[in-house]
This record gives structure tokens, C-alpha cells and sequence, in this order.
């Protein structure tokens, strides 16, 4: 006896779309335009992704094979939202549409085609930590491991490799312009990139980056495989297109060579990425590439109010490289944007801080509320005033600056010279110093606390024979650098004057160490001469190490009167806002040459970049935009420097209207709310017992809910630090 048993299609025909009253006619537009190359231009908060899903939709919907459309996004999550909306509105079965990140669909392409370049099958995918490992024993073998002689690291070399690779620039190029201190080792540097690339391919593995440069080869290269997989790819649709680099952009314009039916989206205004590698020319340049493409604009703005929008224009009028574009506003009047001139940081926290509170009596909560600034370092004493004010907060830009490793390293150089009972801090110190691992930094403890023990427990101590002993010959020079560096540091008069002891820790090899060891260095050592500067308001090294302490315990809290607990406020880099909204926005630190930065301004194009970041500030806010700067800041030897607002500011027309200067008025701040405080004499001694409470007892822990992707402020995923490309 045999049954007959109806097996369902695996893609029921796709359902006639409606999207009427769902889409605006610019968006219509975009979806039903024909096949060929197209450029969309879609501002921010134009509504790109429902568009983008729609044109896929709608692709399916008249009879597109779902196999011959690829969808290019910036991140994993972000192309199973948009297929997922697909599949509902199509009922069609979207795991056959390939779609997903650059890397994710360069290893589908890879499975089937590595072996043409020489991999076996079945090639392994190194992640950042195999990469680190492969790239430390290439190091190794080319004889260059750490010694006295600083080489830079592992990480170091991965990215300025991938830097070459995604922008198609030679290494050697990458070194100067990026690390010029590392030129005179260039002949070496390109020895273990070689070496490195040797060794991933004896592995038979692939890094992202050879991810792509193997897809872009297997294109160019072989002329079969171009053929079978541009034939396949009837449509390619790319999203966030403003920011893809050399490598995709070339990637891009191989693929869609043979239907050229491209679409491609993106923002030139929010073009914010040229630091890491992202070629502003692919959109810019599209339409003398495409000569033959439509373009569409999308220019409703469905989130801010028409106040926020016409000031965001007025600014980006200003730049010349752009596609000219005004956008409007759907909603109804808001108030005109804040411009706030502080009297110094601390009052701008302090602004900021009583602010945040009035705006959520008024009924928004901290959650919509966010702090935007250009550096990490410039949050600095916003963190400590709403921790002083209780005001619970999470920083997208990193950790807590008060946590980042750097800050600690350095705080542990004066936590030891003041307190040399200190192991946590000497064996932090010890830990950076070259040559030194963890079995010398427990020796040499064990050897000086042992002289201690005697009375004899000076900071000279470390430069004794029978501590430096325990020190290998390769760490010698760096171990006898931080003895007298500490040795310095616990004299007077640099024992009380804290910003004179940072500034001493910097010059006195820890920038030499950061720039070796990261490639955001540049940013770590400005956070620390903002450190410097801070604890310059103190006179007292004690009293600055204490508050420093006590600011941590503080922020353990869970403060915040009448809010729920996880209720907090956000602050963040406006690199690592992008593609967010908040109800109320303060950008912060707009003064000229910290907002446009002062380094960014000496590249060509960097003056248009910066305000396209500013664009990117300013096009976050919902209903409420906050725009403040100090007057006068403290950038050396507490000489006060009066600073000029910046320039995007300056630049506004007078008429119309666009903001509302804010006057403040102060009736003067008490210490604990305002500024740094003065120094501490006429108080009675401190109670030295309080010390191993500071020193001692290794910081409360914060949170895991407290740091959203703590990523370095020059690297990480546009589209959410969590996602990952496969
Ligand atoms: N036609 C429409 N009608 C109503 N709301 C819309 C429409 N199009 C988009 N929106 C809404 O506008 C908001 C902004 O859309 P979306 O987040 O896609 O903007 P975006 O272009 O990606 O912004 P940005 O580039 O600034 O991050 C979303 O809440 C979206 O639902």
C-alpha cells in the first residue's frame, strides 16, 4: 500500500504589497524605482531601513528570486531585522536571500571558492584573540619580542595591518601616517606582517580582513568565479554605504558589475569614519562612477522637531563636499536649541547636572536623556558630577573614566609613591614596565616589603641590589626608570601637586608605553593630561586620591530618588551614538579646537568631518538640544586660557533664529557640587587608618549593566558594539 503526501513549497508565491499610508512618496519612490544603479541620499531619521526592507520586498514581490538578491549591512542583527520584516510582509523564505555584514557574506563565498586561492577545506576564522596569538609568535620568530627596544605590539600591528588592507594603502604608508614613531622600524614591521600572513596561511585560516581581501581577489582574479557570482546576484542592495571602506567599495562595484542593478544607501552628512578607514569618495564619487544612476532623496524627518532640524541644516550648509539637501521636519514645534556659555567645566557639569534633574521632573526619564561629546576625556567631570549628585548614568564611550586602565595605571604610580605599603599599585606598576612579567613583580614586592619589614621602607629601597636583582637583564632599564620615577614622585615638592606628578608619570614612559602598546594612544595619553589637569584644582595629592575614591563608592550606589533602578542616563561619544535618539541632548565641550578637535583639523577634509560629526550630535535630539561650552579652561601650569566657542556655533546665521543663548547665572557653587575644591588647609590632619581603604581594597565592581560595548573610541561596530559578523 503506498500514501501520496503533499509537501508544501518551501516559498509560496509572494502576496501583492501594500504599503501605502506605511511609506512617504520619496520612500515610495525608492521602492518601485526600476532596475540600474541608484543612490540614495537619506538623511538622518529619513527612515533608510524601512525603506531599504520595502525595495527588498518589493524586489520579491515581483518575482525577484530571493537567492539572486544580496543585502549588504553594517551589522549581522540589522539584516535579520530587515528579512525578518521581509519574510512577514512577503510570507517568502528569506534564508535564501543572502544578507548580512561584508565579512558574513565574503565567508559564504569563501566555503565554496578558497581553494582557488590555496586553502583547504573547511579554513578556520581567527578571531581578534587567535589573530593576537598568531601575530605575537610571528613577532617572536622574526626575533623582535619585547626587550628593552619597544616594538610595537600584537594589537598594534593587527590594526595597522587591517588599516592597510581595508584601505588598499601599503603598510609602510599606514606606518608613517599613523605611527611615525615606528618608522625606523618599518623594514621589521614589514618582516612580521609578512610572517604573519605566512603563518595564517599554514594554519589554513583567515583573519576578517583576509575575509574580504579574499573575496575581493576571487572578483578580480578569477575571471569564473566573478562570472558565477556577479550572474547570481541579480540586485545588491548596500545599507549604511557612507561607511564602507576601500576594500568594500571595490568589493561592491565587482559584484553588481554584471546586472549592475546596485542600490545602494547612505548619508554623506554622517560620514564620521574616515579615521578607521571608511572612503568617503564611494558615495560622494557614485554617480561619476554610475554615470548612468538615478538619484533619490529622502528628506522627511520623522524624529526631530523643526527647531533641532533647522539648525542641524544651517550647520551642514556650511560644508562644501556634500549632496546639497535640506531636510523637513513631520512633527509639531518644539523649543528653540540651548546655547549655554559656562564658566568653566565645572560649572558646564554643573549645568548639565541640574538640568538632567529638571528634565526628568518634567517628565522625561533619564533613559531618553543623553550627554554627547567629541572625546572620551571630555565627560570627565560631568561623571563626576551627576556620581556627586547621584544621578545613575551609563557610558557608551568606554568605562567609567575614573575605571579605564590607563587612569588606573597612572593613580597607582601616585597611590604607591605616597603609600609604598602598596603591592596592588607597585605590581600595577611593574606589570606595564617592559621586560617585567608577573614572577619579577612578585620577587621584587617580596624582596622590598622584606626591607620594609626591617624599617627600611623608603622608595629607595626598589633601587636596591637585592630587590633590582630579581629584575632579568631585558627588564633592567625599565625597571630602574620606574624606581626613579617613583622615587620623584614621593619628594616634595611633586609629592603635593598631583597634575605635576601625572604629567612626571607621563613623561617618564608611560606615553612611550601607550604608544606602543595601542593604536587609540593619542586618546589615552589626552586623557590623561586631562587628568593632569584636573588634579591640578588640587594641591593636596591626598585629598585628590581620596575623592577619586570615594567618587567610585559613590557611583556603586543605586541613587536616584523616585526612579526605577536600572533607570539611567546616558553618556556617550558621538562616534558610538550613531543611528541612536534621545528625547534630550546636551552636546558637550563645543569650543573651538575640542569641538571641531584641534588634531582632526590639520587633515585635508578634516574641518567638513568634524562637522558632519556635529550634524550627527545635533540630529540625535527629539525635542530638546543643548549645546554648551567653557569659557575659560585650564590646559597647563593652571594658566587659564579663554576659549573661543566653536566655530560650528560661530558660523549659525543670526536670522531666523535658530537657538536661544542661555546667560548663567551662579550665585557661586559649593565645593561639593562644583568645583574642584580648594585645597585642604586649615583641616585637621587625616586619619591614616582611611589609607589601605583607598589604597588597599580593589575598587567595587561596577555592574555588567553599567558599560554598554565599551569599545575604543577609534575602532568598534558602527551598528552596535554586540553584534558579530557571523
Ligand atoms: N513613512 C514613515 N511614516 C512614519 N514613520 C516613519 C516613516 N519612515 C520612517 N519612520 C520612522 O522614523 C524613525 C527614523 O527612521 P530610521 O531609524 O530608519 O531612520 P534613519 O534614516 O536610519 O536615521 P539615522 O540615519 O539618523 O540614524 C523610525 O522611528 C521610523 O519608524
Amino acid at each position: 500500500m503506498s500514501r501520496h503526501y503533499q509537501l508544501k513549497a518551501a516559498s509560496p508565491p509572494a502576496r501583492a504589497l501594500n504599503y501605502q499610508g506605511l511609506l512617504n512618496d520619496q520612500q515610495i519612490a525608492v521602492v518601485e524605482a526600476g532596475d540600474g544603479p541608484i543612490l540614495v541620499i537619506a538623511g538622518a531619521g529619513s527612515g533608510k531601513t524601512r525603506t531599504l526592507t520595502w525595495r527588498v520586498a518589493r524586489l520579491v514581490a515581483d518575482g525577484v528570486a530571493p537567492e539572486g538578491i544580496l543585502l549588504l549591512t553594517f551589522t549581522n542583527k540589522a539584516a535579520r531585522e530587515m528579512l525578518r520584516r521581509v519574510e512577514e510582509v512577503c510570507r517568502v523564505d528569506t534564508r535564501r536571500i543572502s544578507g548580512g555584514t561584508f565579512h558574513h557574506v565574503a565567508h559564504e563565498v569563501l566555503r565554496e571558492h578558497a581553494a582557488e586561492l590555496g586553502y583547504q577545506r573547511g579554513y578556520s576564522i581567527l578571531d581578534r584573540e587567535d589573530s593576537r596569538d598568531v601575530m605575537t609568535a610571528a613577532i617572536a620568530e622574526c626575533g623582535l619580542a619585547v626587550g628593552a627596544r619597544r616594538f610595537p605590539k600584537a594589537d598594534v600591528l593587527i590594526d595597522l595591518v587591517s588599516m592597510a588592507v581595508n584601505t588598499q594603502t601599503p603598510l609602510a604608508d599606514v606606518l608613517a601616517d599613523r605611527r611615525p614613531q615606528f618608522v625606523p622600524l618599518t623594514d621589521d614591521v614589514l618582516r612580521v606582517a609578512r610572517r604573519y600572513a605566512e603563518r595564517k596561511h599554514a594554519l589554513n585560516a583567515m583573519d576578517f580582513d583576509d575575509l574580504l581581501l579574499n573575496w575581493k581577489i576571487l572578483l578580480a582574479e578569477r575571471e569564473h568565479v566573478r562570472r558565477a557570482l556577479a550572474g547570481r546576484y541579480r540586485h545588491v542592495l548596500v545599507d549604511e554605504y557612507q561607511d564602507t571602506n576601500r576594500l568594500q567599495g571595490d568589493v561592491v562595484d565587482l559584484i553588481a558589475a554584471e546586472h549592475r542593478n546596485l542600490c545602494v544607501v547612505g548619508d554623506d552628512a554622517q560620514s564620521i569614519y574616515s579615521f578607521r578607514g571608511a572612503h568617503f569618495a564611494n558615495i560622494l564619487e557614485f554617480e561619476k562612477r554610475y554615470p548612468d544612476a538615478r538619484r533619490f532623496d529622502l528628506t522627511v524627518n520623522y524624529r526631530s522637531t523643526p527647531q533641532i532640524l533647522s539648525l542641524a541644516n544651517a550647520s551642514i550648509a556650511a560644508n562644501v563636499r556634500q549632496f546639497k539637501k535640506e531636510l523637513s521636519s513631520v512633527r509639531r514645534d518644539g523649543t528653540l536649541p540651548a546655547v549655554v556659555p559656562c564658566r568653566d567645566v565645572q560649572q558646564q557639569a554643573a549645568f548639565v547636572a541640574q538640568r538632567v534633574l529638571e528634565l526628568r521632573d518634567e517628565g522625561i526619564p533619564l533613559p531618553e536623556i543623553a550627554v554627547l561629546y567629541r572625546a572620551h576625556h571630555h565627560s570627565m567631570e560631568i561623571q563626576f558630577e551627576l556620581a556627586r549628585r547621584g544621578i545613575p548614568f551609563v557610558v557608551r564611550s568606554g568605562v567609567r573614566f575614573f575605571e579605564a586602565a590607563h587612569v588606573k595605571d597612572v593613580l597607582a604610580h601616585l597611590r604607591f609613591a605616597r603609600n609604598p605599603g602598596d603591592e596592588l599599585a607597585l605590581k600595577r606598576c611593574l606589570k606595564i614596565t617592559p621586560g617585567v612579567g608577573t614572577a619579577t613583580a612578585d620577587a621584587v614586592w617580596s624582596a622590598f616589603s622584606l626591607r620594609r619589614s626591617r624599617g627600611r621602607g623608603t622608595l629607595d629601597e626598589l633601587l636596591a641590589p637585592d630587590v633590582a636583582s630579581h629584575v632579568p637583564a631585558k627588564g633592567r632599564a625599565g625597571y630602574t626608570r620606574l624606581a626613579q620615577l617613583l622615587r620623584a614622585l614621593g619628594r616634595p615638592p611633586t609629592s603635593d601637586l598631583p597634575g605635576e606628578a601625572i604629567e612626571k608619570v607621563l613623561d617618564g614612559g608611560y606615553e612611550e608605553y601607550l604608544r606602543a602598546e595601542f593604536l587609540n594612544a593619542d586618546q589615552r595619553v589626552e586623557d590623561v593630561q586631562q587628568l593632569a589637569q584636573y588634579a591640578r584644582g588640587y594641591e593636596d595629592t591626598e585629598a585628590f586620591l581620596s575623592e577619586i575614591a570615594l567618587l567610585t563608592e559613590i557611583s556603586a550606589e543605586t541613587v536616584s530618588e523616585g526612579g526605577e533602578p536600572d533607570e539611567k542616563m546616558i553618556l556617550s561619544s558621538v562616534h558610538q551614538a550613531k543611528g541612536l535618539e534621545w528625547r534630550a541632548v546636551f552636546v558637550v565641550w563645543l569650543a573651538d579646537g575640542r569641538f571641531p578637535s584641534a588634531q582632526a583639523l590639520k587633515d585635508t577634509d578634516g574641518e567638513e568631518e568634524e562637522r558632519r560629526l556635529f550634524y550627527v550630535a545635533s540630529t540625535r535630539a527629539k525635542d530638546e538640544l543643548y549645546l554648551t561650552y567653557p569659557v575659560v579652561a585650564a590646559p597647563r601650569d593652571r594658566e587659564r586660557v579663554v576659549m573661543k566657542a566653536s566655530r560650528f556655533l560661530e558660523e549659525l546665521p543670526a536670522e531666523p533664529e535658530l537657538f536661544e543663548r542661555w546667560q548663567l547665572d551662579d550665585p557661586g557653587l559649593p565645593a561639593a557640587l562644583g568645583a574642584a575644591p580648594p585645597p585642604a588647609a586649615g583641616l585637621p590632619p587625616r586619619d591614616p587608618s582611611v589609607v589601605p581603604a583607598l589604597f588597599g581594597e580593589p575598587a567595587p565592581r561596577r555592574g555588567p549593566a553599567d558599560v554598554v560595548a565599551p569599545v575604543e573610541a577609534d575602532g568598534g561596530d558602527p551598528g552596535g558594539g554586540d553584534d558579530v559578523p557571523f
